[in-house]
C-alpha cells in the first residue's frame, strides 16, 4: 500500500509517500508561500503517485475550521499569514488527489504517530505538545481526538506566573498562558536573546521547567492521560526534561497517582518523524473507512 502525508506548516510544508509498515519511501521540504504557488509544488511532488496512493493524511496549521456542518469547512480562518486567511486548503488538496483523505491539525498528527508508533503504543491515551514558536497539543484517548466545537488548544491554558517573571507575554491574547510565557519566543523575550543560545545552566532554565510542569499537572489532572509526550524545538534542551520531572512532582505534590515520571513525561519516541507517521495512519483510515 502506498500513502501520502502532508504537514502543512506556516513555514514548509513536508510531503512524503509512505508504505503500510510507516516507513518513509519520499520526503521533500516546500517552503510555504501564497497558496497558489505552494499547492501547486505539493500537487507537482505527488503526482506522478497520484494513481497509485491508497490514502492521503494530513496535518494543518491553524486555525482551521473543522466543523463538518460548516460552510467553511477545512479552510484557514483567521490565520497571521494574511494570504492563507479563507483559503479551502483541505478542498483544493481533495479536489487534487484521487484516493480519500483525512486530515486534523499538525499538533494531533504528530500525536497520533506518538499514540500509533511511538510512546501511546501500548496506551489507550496519549496528551502531545509541541513547545517551539508557539505550544500547541493533541489529546487522544480510545483513538479519537479530543475536541468538540474547535480543536483544542491546550497550548493556551492559564499558568500562574512565577514571582520572579516580569517579562511581557510573547501571546498577543493572554498575559500568562502557557504559549505567552514557556514558548521559544517567550523564553527569547525573557533572557534578551533565543532560547537556544541560553547556558544550561541558566536559572531561566527552572522557571522554564516550572511553566511547563504546571502543563503537566493541569493536564494530567484534566485527561488523565497515560503519557504524555513534549516534543517541539525547546524540548531539544536535554536537561529540560529531568527539571520538568522533578517541577511536576513538586507541584502536583502526591494529589493523584501516575505511572513513575521516567514512563509517564517523556520526548517524542519519534522525534521528527512523529506528524508524518500520524499523517500515514490518517492516510491509512481514511483508505478503510472509504472501503
Ligand atoms: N535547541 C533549542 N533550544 C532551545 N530553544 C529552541 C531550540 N531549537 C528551537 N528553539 C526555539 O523553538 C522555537 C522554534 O520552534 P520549533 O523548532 O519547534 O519550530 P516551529 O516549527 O517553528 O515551531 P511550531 O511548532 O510552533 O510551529 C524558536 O523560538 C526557537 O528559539
Ligand atoms: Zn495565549
Amino acid at each position: 500500500m502506498l500513502f501520502g502525508s502532508i504537514e502543512a506548516g506556516g513555514t514548509k510544508f513536508v510531503c512524503a509517500i509512505g508504505n503500510e509498515k510507516m516507513e518513509i519511501l519520499e520526503r521533500v521540504s516546500i517552503e510555504t508561500r501564497e497558496p497558489e504557488a505552494t499547492i501547486k509544488d505539493v500537487c507537482e511532488f505527488f503526482a506522478p503517485y497520484n494513481h497509485q496512493l491508497d490514502g492521503v493524511g494530513v496535518g494543518s496549521f491553524g486555525p482551521i475550521d473543522g466543523q463538518k456542518s460548516s460552510k467553511t469547512y477545512g479552510h484557514i480562518l483567521a490565520s497571521p499569514k494574511v494570504k492563507w486567511q479563507g483559503f479551502d486548503l483541505i478542498g483544493a488538496l481533495v479536489e487534487f488527489f484521487n484516493c480519500p483523505i483525512e486530515w486534523t491539525t499538525d499538533v494531533n498528527a504528530a500525536a497520533f504517530g506518538e499514540y500509533h508508533y511511538g510512546h501511546g503504543k501500548d496506551s489507550n491515551s496519549l496528551v502531545y505538545y509541541t513547545i517551539g514558536t508557539g505550544i500547541g497539543a493533541g489529546a487522544i484517548q480510545d483513538d479519537q481526538f479530543i475536541g468538540g466545537v474547535n480543536f483544542t488548544e491546550m497550548g493556551h491554558m492559564l499558568v500562574t506566573r512565577h514571582p520572579e517573571d516580569t517579562a511581557a507575554s510573547s501571546c498577543p491574547f493572554h498575559h500568562n498562558c502557557l504559549e505567552g510565557v514557556a514558548s521559544g519566543p517567550a523564553i527569547g523575550i525573557r533572557a534578551g536573546k533565543a532560547a537556544q543560545l541560553l547556558e544550561e545552566d541558566d536559572y531561566l532554565w527552572d522557571i522554564e521547567a516550572e511553566y511547563i510542569a504546571q502543563c503537566v499537572h493541569n493536564t494530567t489532572l484534566m485527561l488523565a492521560p497515560e503519557v504524555i509526550v513534549l516534543g517541539g524545538g525547546v524540548m531539544q534542551q536535554e536537561h529540560l526534561l529531568p527539571k520538568v520531572k522533578k517541577a511536576f512532582e513538586k507541584v502536583l505534590n502526591g494529589y493523584v497517582t501516575h505511572p513513575t515520571v521516567d514512563e509517564y513525561i517523556k520526548t517524542p519516541k519519534l522525534g521528527n518523524n512523529a506528524a508524518t507517521i500520524g499523517c500515514f495512519v490518517l492516510a491509512q483510515k481514511a483508505f478503510e473507512k472509504a472501503k
